[in-house]
């Protein structure tokens, strides 16, 4: 064999997969066709949506209207310098991956991998034509996902955009209507409505992130109606059509949408067509590789992680099962994926949670009770100037364990973690009272939903 292991795809996954494997002492490669290694991970996705998010997110902070008021002159200039900032951070992000392969002894192999059979696969050169093949024990499928993109949406990169073309934006339009209310639409409403541009949003539910509780969506719906944003809830898109300079957006309902730029964002699809998986004799589920919880396909030597198997499709879970998969592959039996895996929506403000929503602790029939902190009470807050942040703790009425924590608010994404962690180590809401927080900061809101939570226990009858 050539390898002990070949990896397809340099995105989180497929770099965690690699490290791993260096560090067990392998040999070790990563098959990646994009001339840019980090995948959606960081040429097309995570990194350079949250790097043109604070840059809007910081322009937005001036004046109490924040962009909105400002010339447009000023409007356009601060995308340019928004997408130099997105440019130069994947750059030095992408040369810390490098650097941290190649420290590993981990190959870099340029191209577009296929099977030839179970063991083998052949690389074929896009650029110069060549091919070669090569084998390995073990392989790890981690081709990722790419923008779902229906054959009748007229996308062109430049007014009928997806969640990648969108990131190359030159200028700012006057509008831009979003199709969808998941996390893509949230975070890019957030990114144009905080650059002063006028977002309107249709989604077929009857809430934003339907799948989160109201209190928490409520406090998001409140920035994007101060930011000017319009919603269309419950409404469906039949059709997308470009007419004379614009673009028109028909609805079910018959009402018509008309603006400058639409936005598409409605899920992703796995990139499963050029593996040529059935010379391996694996089978694909509508695009998708079903694994079982080591991340093994129906080929146990073959391992597929990332976005490629599905939920939750999130680089910080890729990474995990990257390294989970390899640990696997080379004999360490002991090692599954965490139970709760903490979630973060880099909107404006940001969303973050761990753990059960009120909904699936009521389905799962299990007795609670909540507790808020507001960012309002703390000093942190104010000085901040964040008055609608919330920190909401679910908490067992009988065993007093935290089961959820959700966190809409500045710095929701780091705050998560003491929740995550309490929960990891079974902690009590008790725990958390018994504690003492830095002061000031947000993070005190966690004694101050505790100490909510702890009222309404004692108002429970025993
Ligand atoms: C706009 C946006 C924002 C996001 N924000 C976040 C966030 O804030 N936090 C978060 O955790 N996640 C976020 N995500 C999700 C995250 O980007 C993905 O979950 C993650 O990148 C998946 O990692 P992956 O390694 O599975 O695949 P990818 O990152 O997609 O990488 C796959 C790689 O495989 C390569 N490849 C594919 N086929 C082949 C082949 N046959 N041969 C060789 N190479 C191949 C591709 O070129 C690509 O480089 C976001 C996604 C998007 C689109
Ligand atoms: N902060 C983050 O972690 C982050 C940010 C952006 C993207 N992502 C990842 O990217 C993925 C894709 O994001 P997204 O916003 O496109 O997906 P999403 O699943 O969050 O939202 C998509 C929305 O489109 C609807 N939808 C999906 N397929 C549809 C279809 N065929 N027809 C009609 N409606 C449909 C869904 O009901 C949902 O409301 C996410 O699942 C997530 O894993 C993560």
């Amino acid at each position: 064999m050539d390898y002990d292991i070949l990896i397809v795809g340099s995105g989180p996954a497929g770099q965690h997969a690699a490290w791993q494997a260096a560090r067990m002492g392998k040999k070790a490669a990563i098959i990646e066709r994009k001339p840019g290694l980090g995948g959606a991970g960081l040429q097309t996705g995570t990194i350079p949506s949250k790097a043109l998010r604070e840059a809007a997110y910081l322009a937005s902070r001036t004046g109490t209207h924040g962009m909105r008021e400002a010339a447009s002159k000023a409007r356009h200039g601060i995308l340019a310098e928004a997408v130099r900032r997105k440019d130069v951070v994947i750059s030095q992000q992408e040369s810390v991956i490098l650097k941290r392969l190649l420290k590993s002894g981990v190959a870099l192999i340029p191209g577009e991998a296929s099977f030839v059979d179970a063991h083998t696969l052949e690389v074929m050169d896009l650029h110069g034509g060549s091919s070669r093949r090569l084998t390995a024990q073990v392989i790890v499928l981690a081709t990722g996902s790419r923008p779902r993109r229906p054959s009748d949406i007229p996308f062109d990169k430049q007014t009928v955009l997806d969640s990648t073309s969108i990131l190359n934006l030159k200028r700012l339009p006057k509008s831009l209507l979003v199709v969808g209310g998941g996390v893509i639409a949230c975070e890019f409403v957030s990114i144009f409505a905080a650059l002063g541009v006028e977002v309107s949003i249709v989604d077929s539910h009857e809430q934003l992130l339907a799948y989160l509780s109201e209190d928490v969506v409520g406090v998001l719906a409140d920035s994007f109606d101060n930011m000017g944003v319009e919603l269309h809830m419950k409404e469906k898109v039949v059709a997308i059509r470009k007419e004379e300079g614009r673009i028109l957006t028909l609805l079910e309902s018959g009402k018509k949408l008309y603006s400058e730029t639409v936005l598409y964002a409605l899920g992703r699809e796995p990139n499963s067509q050029n593996l040529n998986t059935a010379k391996a004799g694996l089978a694909l589920d509508q695009g998708w590789i079903a694994v079982n919880e080591h991340f093994q396909s129906s080929i146990p030597h073959i391992y597929a992680v990332g976005d490629l198997i599905g939920w939750p499709a999130l680089a910080s879970t890729a990474m995990e099962q990257g390294r989970t998969a390899v640990l696997h592959a080379f004999g360490k039996k002991g090692q599954s994926m965490p139970e709760n895996l903490p979630m973060a929506i880099y909107a404006i403000p940001e969303i973050s949670w761990v753990g059960k929503t009120e909904k699936q602790a009521r389905k799962e029939n299990i007795n609670y009770v909540v507790g808020r902190g507001y960012y309002k009470e703390s000093a942190r807050g104010q000085i901040i100037g964040d008055a609608n942040g919330l920190v909401k703790l679910i908490v067992d009425s009988q065993s007093h364990k935290l089961i959820g924590a959700h966190i809409v608010g500045e710095h929701a994404s780091e705050l998560i973690h003491t929740g995550q962690l309490l929960m990891h180590f079974g902690g009590t809401v008790h725990d958390l009272v018994a504690n003492v927080f830095n002061y000031p900061t947000l993070a005190e809101c966690y004694k101050l939903a505790a100490l909510d939570c702890l009222a309404h226990l004692h108002q429970q009858p025993h």
